[in-house]
């Protein structure tokens, strides 16, 4: 779930891109890159391992020149977390393009070698972002004129999405022409277009989630349409047109459930209401189960579930407190990049009161659980501050299925319900009863904001996935190539390309 933010401006554009960048931070933790073209027609690029806050220092910020660029914020689906895989990718032909993308490419092996077979091009790393900018350069390749019209963008566009399959949004920049973004023909991935009068000429910008349109000053202006091209001329002109055969709108639900800030407005569903609604439900839901149980107190489980378990003591008429403390230097522990650096991190992301636990019956809440490296020690932490009966209610139902299109849970065996009932869970996390919420009433929840999204990619939860492609070979093929240990390999094997660019 990576975070991606275009600018076309006429005024220096680093440092908006950098400011966008640490508002999306909570998309992508591993690496960070921007890209902006100078006014010699040249990319500018640094990307690096690390939090934006590190890897871009002043140095690099005045390396940074020019009124047009690209950022990424990157959690690692394909390859490893080294820096040849950080994003923008470039190539220098045709024309000098350069790309960042959020999502997961489902058939990355495949166009690697369609792409070296029909163009004899070379893709030097394991990411699938890489191989995609090459079916791009190859269909700009394949218009063969000097100077790109519009309809030649679209033209390029639309036949990248016959080929390429699973989550993508994306946004590319065409040296001396512009920079188009676009996204899946199901809309897996976010993305938004905002943009910004100043001085009577329009300045646009493209973004993961509105909150960065917010913080660079951009007014929102509509989500990216799935399956469509936006194009902006480097002269500010603004041109779209829908590029896929069979566009359907089938977000991510896990979007709403814990990728997305809670400020942003994403397919015209506002994240924060979203919540809101699932806290209802599950709050109903809790009532109406379990009648006979005795809560004292709702607490959350920082961050993402604040919200919601706000609204679920205000359904059970508890009172809400703020039994943990989050470390505000410790970022997200779900996109860490293995299982023994996420499970140190809760406990030194995590710290309890004592005082809201001791004695009380607690009702914990959490938007999701997913491996359980979470929940198995704030149980711990919970009994340990002496409470006397602990509940548990996650506002996502069990989570039984790999994810194939942008969040790096490439195993069933690694995710806690998978193959377990309820009490099972309960015992495994250790806690005296537990309860999800039900799949319709998180579809529901968000619904609720915006009814025209018919369908979401629920595929975590069912195991049906969204683009109709996803074979068992390929899942077992994924489960093999992204464990843990083979993670860990790959990431010293692609070390070894790292381009130098400190
Ligand atoms: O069952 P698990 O595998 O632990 O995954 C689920 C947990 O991870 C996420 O929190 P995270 O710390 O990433 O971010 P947050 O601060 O936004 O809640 C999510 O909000 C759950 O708390
Ligand atoms: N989470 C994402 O969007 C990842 C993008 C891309 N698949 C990568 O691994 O770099
Ligand atoms: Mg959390």
């Amino acid at each position: 779930m990576c975070g991606i933010v275009g600018i076309v401006s006429h005024q220096p554009v680093n440092q908006s891109i950098y400011d966008s960048l640490t508002v999306l931070q909570h998309r992508g933790q591993d690496a960070a890159g921007i890209v902006t073209i100078d006014d010699e027609n040249r990319f500018r690029l640094r990307k690096a391992n690390g939090l934006v806050s590190d890897v871009f220092q002043q140095v690099h910020m005045l390396r940074l020149q020019g009124n047009t660029g690209i950022g990424h914020v990157r959690y690692p689906t394909a390859g490893s977390s080294s820096v040849s895989e950080a994003q923008p990718f470039y190539v220098n032909s045709p024309y000098g393009l350069t790309l960042v993308h959020n999502g997961n490419l489902t058939n990355s092996k495949e166009l690697k070698e369609v792409l070296f077979k029909r163009a004899r091009r070379h893709v030097n790393t394991n990411s699938d972002s890489e191989a995609l900018l090459n079916i791009l350069a190859y269909h700009f390749d394949q218009i063969d004129k000097d100077s790109l019209t519009p309809e030649d963008i679209f033209t390029a566009i639309k036949a990248t999405h016959k080929e390429i399959r699973g989550a993508y949004a994306c946004i590319a920049m065409i040296i001396q022409h512009g920079m188009v973004a676009f996204r899946d023909p199901h809309g897996i991935r976010p993305l938004v277009l905002g943009k910004r009068e100043d001085s009577g000429k329009t300045e646009y910008m493209f973004a993961s989630e509105s909150v960065a349109l917010d913080t660079a000053g951009f007014e929102f202006v509509r989500d990216v349409e799935p399956g469509e091209a936006i194009y902006i001329t480097f002269d500010g002109k603004l041109y779209a047109q829908q590029c896929a055969e069979n566009p359907q709108l089938t977000p991510c639900i896990f979007e709403f459930v814990y990728f997305a800030r809670p400020d942003s407005c994403i397919d015209g569903v506002s994240v924060y209401a979203a919540r809101v609604h699932m806290g209802e439900r599950l709050g109903q839901k809790i009532a109406k189960e379990w009648q006979d149980l005795d809560i004292d107190v709702v607490i959350p489980i920082p961050e993402t579930s604040n919200d919601i378990a706000l609204r679920i003591a205000h359904v059970l008429n508890k009172p809400y407190r703020q039994g943990f403390v989050k470390n505000r230097y410790v970022g997200r522990t779900f996109i860490m990049p293995g299982q023994a650096q996420r499970t140190s991190a809760v406990r030194r992301k995590l710290n309890t009161i004592s005082a809201e636990f001791k004695g009380k019956n607690v009702l914990l809440v959490d938007d999701s659980i997913v491996r359980g490296t979470t929940s198995e020690q704030i149980v711990e932490m919970a009994r340990a501050a002496g409470a006397k009966k602990i509940y548990f209610a996650s506002a996502a139902p069990e989570i039984r299925y790999p994810n194939v299109y942008g969040i790096d849970m490439p195993t069933k065996h690694e995710l806690i319900a998978y193959n377990r009932e309820v009490d099972e869970i309960a015992k495994l996390i250790g806690v005296d009863r537990l309860i999800f919420q039900d799949l319709e009433a998180l579809t529901l929840s968000v619904q609720e904001e915006n009814p025209t999204i018919k369908d979401f990619d629920c595929s975590v939860f069912t195991g049906l996935y969204v683009t109709g492609d996803v074979t068992q070979d390929y899942l077992d093929n994924i489960a093999n190539l992204r464990n843990d240990s083979a993670k860990k390999k790959r990431a010293k094997d692609a070390t070894n390309l790292e381009i130098h660019n400190e």
